[in-house]
Order: C-alpha cells, then sequence, then structure tokens
C-alpha cells in the first residue's frame, strides 16, 4: 500500500476546509500505487483523490503536471483535474508535503489483460500524444538515457544480489543504448508510464488515464514502447503478438507512426526495459523495511530486455501492418 505520509483526520478536516467541498465524510488510504502517498476522499459532493508528492517528484514539476491534466481535460481526454480551493490555488501543503485534491474517475484498471484492452490502450495513448500538441510547459524526460547511468552507478555494486551477473548486463546494454539511441524522431508529450494500473476501463472501454507523473517530452514512439512492454507480455513471460498488432493498430487508426518511428521500436523497448528494470533494481534494493508499498519484480524487466536484444528489426515481431 502506498501511504509513505499518514495524516490525521484532523489535518484532512482543516485541509479540505479551504475548498467548497464539504464536509468530510472519508478519507481512507489507497492500497495501490508505488511512488506517492493518495487517499479516497469523500465530501459532501463526492469522491476525490487527495495526494501527497512524495520521493521521486521534485515540488518544481507540479505546475507541469497540474498544468498537463488541465489541458488534456481541455482537450477531451479523460483524466483527473486538480480542484482549486476557494481562493483559486489547487496546490498546496499537508503534513509537509506538496498535496493536492483531484476529480475521481470511474472505471477499473484490468488485472487481466485482454487483446480488447490493448486495442482501447493503443486508441488512447495516440489520442494523448495529439491532446498534448500545444502544451506551453516543457520537462525533460530524468529517466531517459542520461538518467539510467547515475541509477546503475547507484545500484552497481549490490546488483548481482538480484541476479549473478546483473551488473555487467545492465553494463553493456547502457554502453549500446547510449551508443545508438535514436535522437531525431517525433517528440511531444508523452505519459512514460503508462502501465495497466493506470488506465481505466468501463464496460469494456478505455474511460481515463491517470497518474501523469512521470509525463515529459520525449519520443512519442518511446510511449509506446513502454505500451508494448507492459501490455502485451503475458505471465509466462511470452510476447503476445496479437496484443501488440492491436495496440499498433488502434495507435496508428489515430496517429500513424512514420517508417523511421516504427524501424526504432526494437531499440525503444530495450531503453524502456531498462528504464524500469533499473528503478525497481533501486526501489528493490532501498525500500525502507516497514514502508506499506510492494516493490515490484526488477527481473521481470530484465526479462523482457532479452527478448528485445534478440529482435534485430521491427519486422522480427511479427507486427506486419494488416
Ligand atoms: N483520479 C483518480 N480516480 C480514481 N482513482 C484514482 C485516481 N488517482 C489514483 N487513483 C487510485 O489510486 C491508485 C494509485 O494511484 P497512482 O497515481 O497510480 O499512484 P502512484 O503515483 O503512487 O503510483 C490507482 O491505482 C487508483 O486505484
Ligand atoms: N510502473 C512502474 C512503477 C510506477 O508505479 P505507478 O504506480 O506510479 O504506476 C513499474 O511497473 O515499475
Amino acid at each position: 500500500m502506498a501511504v509513505y505520509t499518514e495524516v490525521s483526520d484532523e489535518e484532512v478536516r482543516a485541509f479540505v476546509a479551504q475548498y467548497d467541498l464539504g464536509d468530510v465524510m472519508s478519507c481512507k488510504g489507497i492500497a495501490e500505487g508505488v511512488e506517492n502517498s493518495n487517499f479516497l476522499l469523500v465530501t459532501d459532493k463526492g469522491p476525490y483523490i487527495l495526494t501527497l508528492y512524495e520521493k521521486r517528484v521534485d515540488p518544481a514539476d507540479l505546475p507541469f503536471f497540474l498544468g498537463l491534466m488541465d489541458h488534456l481535460a481541455a482537450r477531451g481526454l479523460t483524466c483527473p483535474q486538480p480542484v482549486a480551493g476557494r481562493d483559486g490555488v489547487a496546490l498546496r501543503f499537508l503534513c509537509g508535503r506538496p498535496a493536492v485534491i483531484v476529480t475521481f474517475l470511474k472505471g477499473m484498471w484490468p488485472r487481466r489483460i485482454t487483446a480488447e484492452h490493448c486495442a482501447g490502450l493503443g486508441g488512447g495513448l495516440a489520442r494523448l500524444h495529439l491532446a498534448g500538441e500545444g502544451f506551453p510547459l516543457t520537462r525533460r524526460n530524468a529517466l531517459s538515457v542520461p538518467g539510467w547511468r547515475p541509477l546503475f552507478e547507484a545500484t552497481r555494486a549490490r546488483a548481482d544480489e538480484v541476479k549473478p551477473g546483473l551488473a555487467d548486463a545492465l553494463a553493456a546494454e547502457l554502453d549500446h543504448l547510449e551508443a545508438v539511441w535514436p535522437a531525431d524522431l517525433p517528440h511531444g508529450i508523452i505519459h512514460a508510464d503508462l502501465f495497466p494500473d493506470n488506465v481505466f476501463f468501463s464496460d469494456g472501454k478505455l474511460s481515463g488515464l491517470i497518474d501523469f507523473y512521470f509525463a515529459c517530452n520525449d519520443l512519442l514512439a518511446y510511449d509506446v514502447a513502454i505500451c508494448l512492454n507492459a501490455w502485451c507480455f503475458e505471465a509466462d513471460g511470452a510476447f503476445n503478438v496479437t496484443k501488440a498488432r492491436l495496440l499498433l493498430g488502434a495507435y496508428e487508426a489515430v496517429r500513424p507512426l512514420s517508417v523511421a518511428e516504427r524501424a526504432a521500436l526494437p531499440v525503444l523497448a530495450r531503453g524502456s526495459a531498462i528504464r524500469f528494470l533499473l528503478t525497481r533494481l533501486y526501489d528493490w534494493l532501498n525500500t525502507p523495511a516497514g514502508a506499506m508499498v510492494k516493490r515490484k519484480d526488477p527481473l521481470e524487466y530484465l526479462h523482457k530486455l532479452r527478448f528485445h536484444q534478440q529482435i534485430r528489426h521491427t519486422a522480427d515481431y511479427g507486427l506486419d501492418r494488416s
């Protein structure tokens, strides 16, 4: 359960009193998520999400994240919207943390991913990329190529505790990716963490996207690669080409990939694999004992990395246009 900061009933009441949300009926920690402390806040006006921003969120980035959610919502994308208090301010402090209340989205994230979910996701991802156009703020992706080596250095000495040989494997992969990473593909706003737990469905249709706290400006096709990794592998580690085809097909129905973007998918998928491998490895080695959070398995992403290392050309995935 991702609640790093406990908030007392009195503190919640005093905080909510600054909004036109009526009385607090309940405020319960949410047993999901990794990065921030989230609470389901129910007031007279209905359900909301109260988020206290924790370790990896730089407070200087919050205007970007909050402004982006407003920008995307104004362009028809269903995503949480920051709620302003009576003074017009959405971003405040609670228990020493930056904190906001955002609107509650209906729907559930899919626990068992079907091919239909992947199609829904592909369309939603492309709509997000188009809706991001014109957003005036920018944020560099702190977890793209230049960010990987410091993470590696922070984990290198103990990586082999997780799997013998892991440190050397990561070093070799980083050398490769730093040498071949594409720079000149179309870029724009990307979500950068569009895993199943950040995509809500209702009646089988995509109903909303959440958790924009890794969003940044980067290669649009990198976001596609992140989704291929997060949505198109089965529990036994097999790559499901049907899911991948549907995801890409639905994406391209809204925003066709260029030839160069398609060709770059294997290297982008390797980059996406090492990015999540490294953050999971870091968390695996550094999560404080007793923290109410379920650590994610770094080796799941080593397996995905190994898979993409075998792919020379995008056609080798079996992802031909149909
Ligand atoms: N706007 C929202 N509407 C409904 N549920 C939400 C909303 N935001 C977060 N949640 C719930 O909280 C959980 C954790 O949120 P998330 O943003 O993924 O946390 P973290 O940033 O800590 O990873 C989600 O899986 C979802 O159940
Ligand atoms: N999606 C990341 C972890 C970040 O978790 P989230 O709850 O913020 O989506 C991973 O799987 O490693």
